[in-house]
């Protein structure tokens, strides 16, 4: 369903990704990892059409999206939860999500869609979201984003800054979209924390795709985590 090919992107003359192929297929969760600067968030913006490919091209079902201006990627079927997730902290959690639905969706089926993956925003639909802990607003970011009905869904770092406690309820949130059969891409520095919810872990280094890897391959031989993110993470 998304197919990158030959993706070459730039910050002015510094070249951030190099020859980048992948593809992603429908319903599937895919892990995309690597060390700090390898490229990660610039992919998510890339797709997103935030950072222009200066060779290659972005497929999603047909539609060449790297060839879309960045307003027309989500009408495209693209949702996007950045790093540091982005919520009006001000606003309510049900303001948060009817922000979401402004922008497309079929209105209130989609909303209950997105409510009923995370439970606990249901019980705080009054809170501004500002109040509500970590994971909680990561849910939020998530539910915003699947508002628009998304074929394809990208979340950077969701784990970021959370308790492990939080990072369990995120893993399975993920786990939970997939029953939905959107697609997933989910940026992850910490693979393990993650690896039981995703179906493969696509390997970045310097800007070039090292490896992609099943999920079970990895759960029989994790040394591939250190070979490529190195130990630590
Ligand atoms: N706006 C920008 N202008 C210039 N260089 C940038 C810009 N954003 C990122 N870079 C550089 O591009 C490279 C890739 O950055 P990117 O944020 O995509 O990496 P990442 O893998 O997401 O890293 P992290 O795990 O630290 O978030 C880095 O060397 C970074 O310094």
């Amino acid at each position: 369903m998304l197919a990158i090919e030959g993706l070459d992107c730039f910050y002015g003359d510094v070249q951030v990704l190099r020859g980048l192929t992948l593809s992603v297929a429908p319903g599937e969760t895919l892990c995309l990892t690597g060390r700090n600067g390898a490229g990660k968030t610039t992919l998510m913006k890339a797709i997103m059409g935030l950072v222009r490919a200066r060779a290659g091209r972005i497929v999603l079902d047909g539609t060449e999206i790297s060839a879309l201006p960045p307003d027309r990627v989500p009408k495209a079927g693209v949702g996007y939860v950045p790093q540091g997730r982005r919520l009006f902290s001000e606003l309510t959690v049900r303001e948060n999500l009817e922000i979401g639905l402004m922008a497309r969706g079929r209105g209130k089926p989609a909303l209950e869609a997105a409510i009923a993956l995370f439970p606990v925003l249901a019980e705080r639909m009054g809170q501004r979201s500002g109040t509500l802990s970590g994971g909680e607003q990561q849910m939020l970011a998530m539910a915003r984003a699947l508002c628009l009905e998304p074929k394809l869904l990208l979340l950077d770092e969701p784990t970021e800054g959370l308790m492990p406690s939080m990072i369990a309820a995120i893993r399975q949130s993920v786990a939970a979209l997939k029953a939905t059969g959107v697609s997933v891409i989910l940026v992850e520095q910490r693979v393990e924390a993650v690896l039981d919810a995703v179906d493969r872990v696509a390997f970045l280094e310097n800007g070039q795709l090292r490896e992609t890897v099943s999920a079970e391959a990895i759960r029989a031989d994790r040394s591939l985590i250190d070979r490529y993110v190195g130990i630590g993470h």
